[in-house]
């Protein structure tokens, strides 16, 4: 199977590795530095794993169809990405989004009917240019988006599953975007915003108040959408906060590089989703205003 994968930063770059360590056909499409040093001394793992892989890593997509292109930019960026690729999008292609945050995979409805939603619980860091560290072991899940199944999806997940990506066809994958994009509207933006552990979060009276109705707002939203989610949001948060206490998540190692954040794609999205059916997310709303100012002192 001919694999892209779009955005080989850090969780790309981890994917691409595994699915290379079993001799899939996979191509990284990242950054210069990042390409550069994987074309002069290989990808090498660290972390859950230690090997070293020699994809093929370029900075521009080749002029050839993929059977699967793998979506892993940051969610700012996928609309560029996208519509840098779309000449080699062919009928038989499919989009696997494996981001975080909400209506990527909207965006590469834009371009094929073929797109596979995904979450991921794995963890990966870029340690260097050519060394990602695999920081925590998780599950991947993906199916049709919004939903329904396919053959494809089977066979992607059996293809995952040979490279030790631990990962479940789910047939409402939308479910699981949402659930995912719920976790983050709280557990990112307020671990940013007092830069602690994820472990802190749980630890605190008045955070834990503040977790719940954060996810509250966001469940209501979605069943106004008609959204169902396979696990409750609300244990879902405390399980990832207990199994990711020593973590500092995303967003903030974010704010801390000085790059922006996906804070548009996951509580901007809840607030969006809220207003275009009339009703507001006023927590989501405060969060966004929040991150966007401490972006602006960071950056
Ligand atoms: N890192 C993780 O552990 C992890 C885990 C789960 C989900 N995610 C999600 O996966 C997505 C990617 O996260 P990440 O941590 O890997 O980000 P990252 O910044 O490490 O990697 C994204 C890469 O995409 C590259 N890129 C951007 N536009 C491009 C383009 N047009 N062509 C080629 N390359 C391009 C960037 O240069 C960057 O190297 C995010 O939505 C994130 O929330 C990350
Ligand atoms: C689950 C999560 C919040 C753990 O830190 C992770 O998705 C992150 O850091 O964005």
């Amino acid at each position: 199977m001919k694999i892209y994968i779009l955005g080989a930063g850090s969780i790309g770059s981890l994917f691409g590795a595994l699915l290379a360590r079993v001799e899939e056909d996979v191509t990284l499409i990242g950054r210069e530095e990042h390409v550069n040093a994987i074309n002069e001394e290989g990808l090498k793992v660290t972390g859950v794993e230690e090997f070293t892989v020699y994809p093929n890593a370029i900075t521009h997509a080749p002029n050839e169809n993929p059977d699967l292109l793998i979506l892993a930019t940051k969610s700012y960026s996928t609309k560029a990405a996208l519509e840098c690729v779309k000449g080699i999008i062919g009928d038989k292609t499919w989009v696997l989004s494996i981001q975080n945050g909400l209506g990527n995979e909207d965006l590469a409805l834009k371009y094929t009917k073929n797109v596979l939603g995904g979450i991921t619980t794995n963890g990966a860091m870029l340690e260097k240019w050519g060394v990602i560290r695999w920081t925590g072991k998780g599950i991947t899940r993906i199916g049709v988006y919004p939903k329904g199944n396919s053959r494809f999806a089977e066979e992607i997940a059996m293809l995952f599953n040979a490279a030790g990506i631990k990962t479940k066809v789910s047939d409402n994958i939308i479910g699981w975007k949402w659930l995912k994009a719920i976790v983050n509207s709280a557990i990112n933006p307020l671990g940013a915003l007092l830069e602690v552990k994820n472990g802190y979060l749980l630890e605190n009276d008045y955070l834990q108040d503040i977790l719940v109705s954060i996810a509250r707002e966001g469940c209501m939203v979605a069943q106004q959408w008609g959204i169902s989610f396979e696990e409750h949001p609300i244990e879902v948060i405390i399980d990832t906060l207990k199994r990711t206490s020593d973590n500092y998540n995303s967003m903030l190692q974010d704010l801390k590089r000085g790059k922006k954040t996906e804070i548009d794609y996951i509580n901007g999205k809840i607030v969006e989703y809220a207003e275009a059916i009339g009703l507001k997310a006023p927590m989501n709303e405060l969060l966004v205003a929040l991150i966007k100012a401490k972006e602006a002192l960071v950056r």
